[in-house]
């Protein structure tokens, strides 16, 4: 049994949590919101389960392994919990989207005992601890101690962890997958707008833009990567929304900067130009805008 902390029980956290609740692990939620009960649907059968929720950091003690779940914006309301989790052997495992996982917790932990993690694992939440995962999907993490820390939680799980040499390059290549669906919030179109040919085109070009910035950051990224993201939005049911969208018609704040942001801001440092980023960050704005 395994002493974890899980900051933000949304989609991730949530179905991180039932999981490792349900193989024996001793559980504590960091959540914004109390609520007693975590309620997972997943693709064989459900999880119900009592649950240890804090709603303030003084309230927590140490554990073995933190993961920090919330969304990439909250990264540096999810740091204010650490004071209260951390040992001197803790593990910070961090669990989102981007390329900029170490640079949210930078100065927080030790390097060494931080584990990015990139996460395929499609969820939603319907309320506080309600939430369905969709695929038993995958987590990948950096081959060293505390990536492999992270990847032995899951043993039991249906979610397969993994570890790399190369994670760098599995990030860019789901930053790839997610710059692209930021036109499926513009156009306000589920992911069957990618059999459109300008849409598609559109999504063509974000991705190209990433995979040069990428390759600067020192990411091995295949020249087929554009078309690889557009082939990945045809494959997916064509009424499938992804995140961003899902934010954008809910009017919830979006994960722009990690997703496109970024590479615009790493574009600038490479002097690549990114002006497909620009344009699409600068219409979901103005489309976002009241
Ligand atoms: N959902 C998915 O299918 C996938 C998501 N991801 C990535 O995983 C990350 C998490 O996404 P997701 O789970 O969907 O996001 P959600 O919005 O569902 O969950 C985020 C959670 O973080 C909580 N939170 C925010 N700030 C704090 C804080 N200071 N203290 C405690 N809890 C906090 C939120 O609380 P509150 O209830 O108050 O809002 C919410 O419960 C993102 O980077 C996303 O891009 C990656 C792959 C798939
Ligand atoms: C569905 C997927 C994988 C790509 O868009 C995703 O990560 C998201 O919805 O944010």
């Amino acid at each position: 049994m395994t002493k974890v902390a899980i900051i933000g029980p949304g989609a991730i956290g949530g179905t991180i949590a039932a999981w490792l609740i349900e193989t024996g692990h001793d559980v504590q939620i960091c959540a914004r919101s109390p609520f007693a009960h975590l309620h997972l649907s997943h693709p064989n059968g459900t999880i119900d389960a009592a649950v240890t929720v804090r709603t303030r950091p003084e309230e927590t003690t140490p554990v073995d392994i933190v993961i920090s779940a919330t969304k990439t914006y909250d990264s540096a309301a999810a740091r204010q919990w650490l004071t209260g989790l951390l040992h001197d052997k803790t593990i910070l495992a961090i669990f989102q989207n981007g390329v900029e996982h170490r640079d949210h917790f930078a100065g927080s932990i030790a390097p060494e005992r931080m584990a990015p993690a990139i996460v395929d694992i499609p969820a939603e939440r319907h309320a506080a601890g309600d939430i369905v995962q969709r695929r038993s999907g995958t987590i990948t993490l950096a081959d060293d101690d505390a990536g492999d820390a992270v990847m032995r939680l899951f043993e039991n799980t249906p979610i397969t962890a993994s570890v790399v040499r190369d994670l760098t390059s599995v990030a860019w290549r789901k930053l790839a997958l997610n710059c692209a669906g930021i036109v499926n919030a513009i156009t306000g179109k589920p992911a069957g707008v990618a059999h459109q040919s300008d849409a598609a085109r559109a999504k063509r070009m974000l991705t190209a833009e990433c995979v040069s910035v990428g390759r600067a950051e020192g990411a091995d990224l295949p020249d087929t990567l554009p078309d690889d993201v557009v082939d990945h939005y045809r494959k997916a049911p064509p009424d499938s929304i992804n995140s961003i969208h899902a934010d954008f018609i809910a009017g919830r704040a979006m994960e722009i900067d990690a997703r496109n942001g970024v590479i615009v801001r790493l574009g600038r440092k490479h002097g690549i130009a990114t002006p497909a980023n620009e344009l699409a960050i600068a219409l979901l704005n103005a489309a976002a805008s009241r």
